[in-house]
């Protein structure tokens, strides 16, 4: 019993670890062919983005690179911070040179399920405002369909009255089941960085214009923001097991 155990957990921390060296392989990849001195960078959340700010750090100092870095939620703030480099707002850098951000899913499209950290709504301003979007991720996350590998549900933020209505209209017209994303360290739901609500929409039809149905969603009163990025990332870095990186782009 206790060697199955032992093998069991040696076997996940296998795959953990082959995980988090994709992640480095294709953060690295990308911080070092997108960002250039002078460049305002939008920078997203998550735990892929973590390995992106150790390379920009890393090369701010050593390269004595001149850039500011627009961050996405306070955690990407806090990393920033903690860094060295410098944090900018979109209130003085409105326009962006690039955003380099995670994603929970991509699809053959480049299409996106982004906010399982609850931070889609920055994210998405913050990557509206970039001349160019780019994705990176580990090979999990790279499908054919949205909803083939993140199982999760897609999320979408709400403001928190709003998210019984908000439910009920999207099952209704579109069908699948919307949970609202409950917290683990604190009673009751989670409370986004603009205190809102997730709604995670699960069980929902994948032969669909995504395109339509975005816009249909954030045209229910309540809905701040969903987690589905359509026609907005325009090059992919996916980190695989082998430890090469593979490119995808529009
Ligand atoms: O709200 C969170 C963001 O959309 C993340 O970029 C996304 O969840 C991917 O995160 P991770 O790199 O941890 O898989």
């Amino acid at each position: 019993m206790l060697l199955k155990h032992n093998l069991a957990q040696q076997i996940t921390h296998k795959i953990m670890s082959a995980i988090n060296d994709a992640k480095r392989a294709a953060a690295h990849k990308a911080v070092n062919e997108y960002v250039k001195n002078g460049f305002k960078v939008g920078v997203g959340s998550g735990s892929t983005i973590v390995y992106a700010i150790d390379r920009l750090a890393e090369r701010v100092h050593k390269e004595k690179l001149n850039i500011v870095c627009i961050p996405t939620s306070f955690q990407s703030r806090q990393l920033l911070i903690k860094n060295q480099l410098t944090v900018g707002e979109l209130e003085i850098y409105p326009q962006l040179d690039v955003c380099i951000d995670g994603a929970d899913e991509v699809d053959s499209n480049l299409n996106l399920i982004k906010g399982g950290g609850a931070c889609l709504l920055e994210e998405k301003i913050v990557a509206s405002c970039a001349k160019i979007f780019v994705i990176i991720a580990d090979y999990t996350k790279n499908s054919e369909k949205l909803g083939d590998k993140y199982k999760k549900g897609i999320p979408i933020e709400v403001v928190p009255m709003a998210y019984k209505p908000v439910k009920q209209v999207i099952e209704n017209r579109f069908g699948g089941d919307l949970e609202l994303r409950m917290a683990i360290a604190k009673a009751g739901p989670v409370v986004t960085d603009n205190g809102n609500f997730i709604l995670d929409w699960r069980n929902f039809k994948q032969d669909v214009d995504w395109d339509i149905i975005n816009k249909d969603i954030l045209q229910i009163p309540g809905v701040v923001e969903s987690g589905l990025f359509i026609g907005m990332a325009q090059k992919v870095y996916f980190g695989l097991e082998d430890g090469t990186v593979k490119e995808q782009e529009k």
